[in-house]
């Protein structure tokens, strides 16, 4: 695929079909999952659309409120989303939403997203740029009501390496201490990865649900950063559908239920009418001749 860009180069997503990165996939337990891409994307391509978005993204460092102080964020944002979806708030910070249209290019890399997760629809996208060691993203999860129970987020990176890092939340079923002597020696509860220039991250299942994420400050000031999270932002319309699929099928269990216990009743009448049926005809014949004889014997009593 390739498209001009406004900087008159050819951007392009096709990576290099000799050095196409292998599809990892880390199983975290109970339902999450990331996946990884190194080279998703090949190395001077990924260096053309660092430039690119670098130059032409309306990129803006918002003020946020947490915990009732106002902060600036530690990194520079844009969002993207496709028509008709809600607007998107966080800390009391609504993003303008731009147009896919806005930056056509774009359009590449999530047709290449959706070409490497078969079954996912992506329907917005949240660009992040760190420029400078201190820039970074604290511990959180992206689990807005938004996002729907087990959304999936799919990232692409540019430019220097950072760390990931992801930790287990502390289970609510038992107290913090109880939780890490529980978890000794089983599943791990913290993992690291390197996010690479031109590497596809994902994150899915329960992994919002489950876990904490952050990027953190680099110790060294490196070079630009910027990253691309691709979501499935869930319209209220997803959402009345889905109320409305809920609706049938409770429907349809209790029509199911209600013709279980009814059944047997209805194959009974069935049963003795057809045993009955048959007889109609002879019945009507006795009782009329019945009734006959009863009516000429009453009228010759009369007479006589
Ligand atoms: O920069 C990254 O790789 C992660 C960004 C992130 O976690 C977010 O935008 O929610
Ligand atoms: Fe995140």
């Amino acid at each position: 695929m390739n498209s001009r860009s406004p900087l008159g180069f050819e951007l392009t997503t096709s990576p290099n079909p000799n050095d196409k990165g292998r599809k990892r996939i880390l199983d975290l337990g109970n339902g999450s999952e990331v996946i990884y891409i190194s080279r998703f994307l090949p190395c001077d391509e990924s260096w053309k659309w660092l430039g690119y978005l670098d130059k032409e993204i309306p990129w803006t460092r918002p003020s946020l409120r947490v915990f009732g102080r106002s902060c600036t964020q530690q990194r520079d944002i844009c969002y993207i989303a496709s028509e008709g979806l809600p607007e998107l708030s966080y800390s009391g910070y609504q993003p303008c939403a731009y147009s896919w249209d806005d930056f056509p290019p774009l359009k590449i890399i999530l047709d290449a997203v959706h070409e490497a997760l078969p079954g996912s629809s992506f329907n917005s996208l949240l660009l992040n740029r760190y420029k400078s060691g201190s820039d970074c993203v604290a511990w959180h999860s992206d689990d807005e009501k938004l996002y729907g129970p087990t959304p999936e987020i799919a990232s692409v990176s540019f430019g220097c390496e950072m760390d990931f890092l992801l930790k287990k939340k502390p289970s609510k079923a038992l107290p913090a201490q109880s939780t890490s002597r529980c978890l000794k020696g089983k599943a791990a509860d913290h993992h690291s990865f390197m996010l690479k220039h031109g590497l596809l991250f994902v994150m899915r299942g329960h992994t919002q649900r489950d876990w904490l994420h952050s990027v953190p400050k680099r110790v060294k000031a490196g070079a630009i950063r910027i990253n691309l999270t691709f979501r499935n932002h869930w319209s209220s319309k997803h959402g009345a559908q889905e109320k409305y699929a809920f609706l049938l099928l409770f429907l349809f269990s209790l029509f199911v239920s209600v013709l279980v216990r009814v059944l047997p009743v209805v194959s009974a009448i069935v049963a003795v009418l057809v045993r009955v049926l048959p007889a109609v005809p002879a019945i009507i014949t006795g009782s009329l001749s019945c009734l006959y004889i009863t009516k000429f014997i009453f009228q010759h009593k009369d007479k006589s």
